[in-house]
């Protein structure tokens, strides 16, 4: 198990625990709109960082996929089921699924 997964069953494990003593269940605390708006600022920051300062870019994507992964667990989700999403897409070019779609 690495630490992305790791962190993804504490942020799991959290649910229900004190929002004094956890973050992560502070987050959960304040509900789904909260988390969300979160992971949001962290993706403009992660922006900023890739376009002016690249050196804090790892620190700003820590954020972000923490956040995310934050916001998938309240959505009752996880990362292995993110990680089911890209297998079933592993191989499929980004081009032939677009020109594969049906428009309506
Ligand atoms: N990886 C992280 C992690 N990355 C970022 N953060 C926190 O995310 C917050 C984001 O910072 P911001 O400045 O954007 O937010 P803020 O202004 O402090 O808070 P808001 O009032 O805006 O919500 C900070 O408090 C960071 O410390 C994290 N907090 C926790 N973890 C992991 O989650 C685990 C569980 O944490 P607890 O739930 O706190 O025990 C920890 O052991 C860590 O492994």
């Amino acid at each position: 198990m690495d630490a992305l997964d790791r962190l993804d069953a504490t942020i799991r494990d959290r649910r229900g625990a004190d929002p004094a003593s956890s973050y992560v269940a502070s987050l959960f605390a304040k509900g789904r709109p909260r988390i969300a708006q979160k992971l949001g600022e962290e993706a403009t920051e992660t922006v900023i960082a890739a376009l002016t300062q690249p050196d804090t870019l790892a620190s700003e994507a820590a954020d972000l996929l923490f956040h995310l992964l934050v916001l998938l667990a309240d959505a009752g989700l996880s990362l292995d089921d993110v990680r089911a999403e890209l297998a079933r897409r592993e191989g499929v070019s980004g081009h032939d699924e677009k020109a594969g779609r049906t428009r309506k």
